[in-house]
């Protein structure tokens, strides 16, 4: 690694050290349902307020595009923070101007403070240089240990390092070491699985993918996606039909480089997203037209896990189904369950990568098995792509 780490801080005592952090992690009811995120974090924030230092943390979540919305707002997630760090999280309403400004000159050293979500503000996804400087007036030193948010040039991931003396956290550390071992010089045949909902975020991706992998399984919305944009009536189903083009041209140069790229040919339909709505399987190209599809089925299961079957190496992101939801989880568990069996008996090298997928992972119990999971969705597909991250290109380039 070419890059400071925390091993390159000295006398950080009183110093107030600005951590980037991802803190976007699963919610439901107001709970976190999946804590990996943050347990993965912690490492870094007991290391600097061990040492003294006032560790202010950044964090964006959701998408809120640049508007306070109280449905987003960081506040609900500092209770999980402190139960993991064991130790007090104070909250700021704000990540700039006053009330951060406030809430800093409170602290003493070793103090944990969480500021709210860096999203609330336009500047933050624009890196605009004056919201940079205004949440470098709150630090004097800047970590980023959000190897999962390291694919946004954004101030706080970003920005900042161009302002203040930049290192990596342990986590961002532990993450590029990891992705490199596991999958640096991967042993082919290589699969891939790619699903879950963010499909506009992560397709274009999926663009170069196809040639570093053997095979791309393609499930949840994102093959819906794929399937519409061969002509079949999706339904109500999760579909981006905008990105029919994009699903097409990628089709082609999956062919092109040798890829292939393995749809579901059946999938589980319901009405409703909820718990106990009634749900069948059919055949994919006999979709209701007001159903959606929430899960691949189980035809397409047996094909998913001949082809982990095949494996010498399975990059794993976004969930087969609707996961959170019985029955909707029972593609994803299959997989998972089978790749755990795979790799446990040291037949296969699996790393898995998104705050959902991580979370489908431990829902299937063996999120210990994998070789590696990683915190990161879309930065590990980037990775993986070979494409450079904003947030570790940065670091690499502190003196
Ligand atoms: N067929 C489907 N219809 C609707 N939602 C789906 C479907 N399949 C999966 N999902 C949803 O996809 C979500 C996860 O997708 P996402 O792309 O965010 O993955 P991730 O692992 O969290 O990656 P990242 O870290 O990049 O966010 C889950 O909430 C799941 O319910
Ligand atoms: O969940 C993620 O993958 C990261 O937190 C990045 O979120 P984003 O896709 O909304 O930028």
């Amino acid at each position: 690694m070419t890059f400071k780490t925390l091993d390159d801080l000295n006398d950080i005592a009183g110093k107030r050290v600005l951590v980037r952090v991802d803190l976007n992690v699963p919610v439901k009811d107001g709970q976190v349902t999946d804590t990996t995120r943050i347990e993965r974090v912690a490492p870094t924030i007991r290391e600097l307020s061990e040492q003294g230092a006032k560790v202010i943390l950044l964090a964006h979540f959701g998408r809120p595009k640049g508007e306070p919305v109280p449905e987003m707002s960081l506040k609900a997630i500092a209770p999980a923070v402190e139960e993991i760090l064991d130790q007090r999280v104070y909250f700021a309403a704000d990540c700039i101007g006053e009330k951060a400004a406030n809430a800093i000159a409170d602290m003493n050293d070793g103090d944990v403070l969480l500021l709210e979500n860096t999203r609330f503000h336009k500047g933050e996804e624009k890196n605009d240089p004056a919201f940079v400087e205004a949440l470098a007036a709150n630090g004097d030193i800047y970590v980023n240990d959000a190897f999962s948010a390291a694919h946004r040039a954004h101030a706080s991931t970003e920005g900042l390092a161009h302002l203040l003396p930049a290192y990596a956290g342990r986590t961002m550390q532990a993450e590029l070491e990891a992705l490199e071992k596991g999958l640096g010089n991967p042993k082919r045949p290589v699969v891939a699985i790619v699903g879950g909902a963010k499909v506009s975020t992560k397709i274009d991706l999926l663009q170069n993918l196809v040639e570093k992998v053997d095979a791309l399984v393609i499930g949840g919305g994102m093959a819906n996606t794929f399937l519409a944009a061969q002509g079949i009536d999706v339904g109500k189903s999760l579909c981006e039909h905008d990105l029919a083009e994009t699903a097409k041209s990628i089709m082609s140069a999956a062919s092109a480089a040798g890829c292939t790229i393995v749809l579901p040919d059946d999938g589980v339909v319901a009405r409703e997203f909820k718990a106990g709505a009634d749900s069948e399987v059919v055949d994919i190209k006999a979709i209701p037209a007001d159903q959606m599809v929430l899960d691949v089925g189980p035809n397409s299961v047996a094909a998913v896990n001949d082809w982990i079957s095949r494996a010498e190496t399975l990059v794993w992101n976004g969930p087969l189904g609707a996961f959170e939801i019985a029955p909707f989880d029972r593609a994803t568990v299959a997989a998972a369950k089978h790749a755990a069996t795979r790799t446990r008996q040291g037949s296969l090298v699996s790393v898995a990568g998104g705050g959902d997928t991580v979370a489908a992972l431990n829902h299937a119990e063996v999120a210990d098995d994998f070789t590696y999971v990683s915190t990161a969705g879309g930065a590990f597909l980037e990775w993986m792509e070979g494409k450079p991250l904003p947030g570790v290109d940065i670091l690499h380039q502190q003196k």
